[in-house]
């Protein structure tokens, strides 16, 4: 199976357990890889069936920006959840990074894979 990538996505969220973070905007980094089959969009030369990174992108960076969640683990699973769905993606791997929690580590975060990878 192919993968389709973004990485170094950056969002604004409201997002963190403490009540001081529920004031402040903190920055996400998200990578992600997504199965999809490129050969049909590559015979035909047609977005149509491609795996749209750009429209992945603007929907992760609208969820993002309108929701709030306490953990990050919370923002994970429900964005892979709609990506899978609403893009008819079967695998994605997602590492979401909160670079800034931790004063003392240069990153933090999780990296979690949700669907079926089928071949490899
Ligand atoms: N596994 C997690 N650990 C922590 C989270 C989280 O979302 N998942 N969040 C926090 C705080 O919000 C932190 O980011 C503030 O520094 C702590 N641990």
């Amino acid at each position: 199976m192919d993968i389709v990538f973004i990485e170094g996505l950056c969002v604004d969220a409201t997002i963190g357990v403490f009540d001081w973070e529920r004031k402040i905007k903190q920055r996400l980094s998200f990578d992600l890889e997504m199965a999809w089959d490129i050969r049909p969009a590559a015979n035909t030369d047609d977005l149509q069936h491609a795996l749209d990174y750009k429209a992945v992108s603007d929907r992760i960076v609208e969820h993002v920006s309108t929701t709030q969640y306490e953990l990050i683990e919370s923002l994970a699973e429900e964005l892979s959840d709609l990506l899978l769905k609403e893009f008819k993606i079967s695998w994605l791997r997602m590492k979401l990074s909160k670079p800034g929690a931790v004063r003392a580590a240069k990153n933090v975060g999780l990296l979690i894979e949700r669907g079926q990878r089928g071949d490899r």
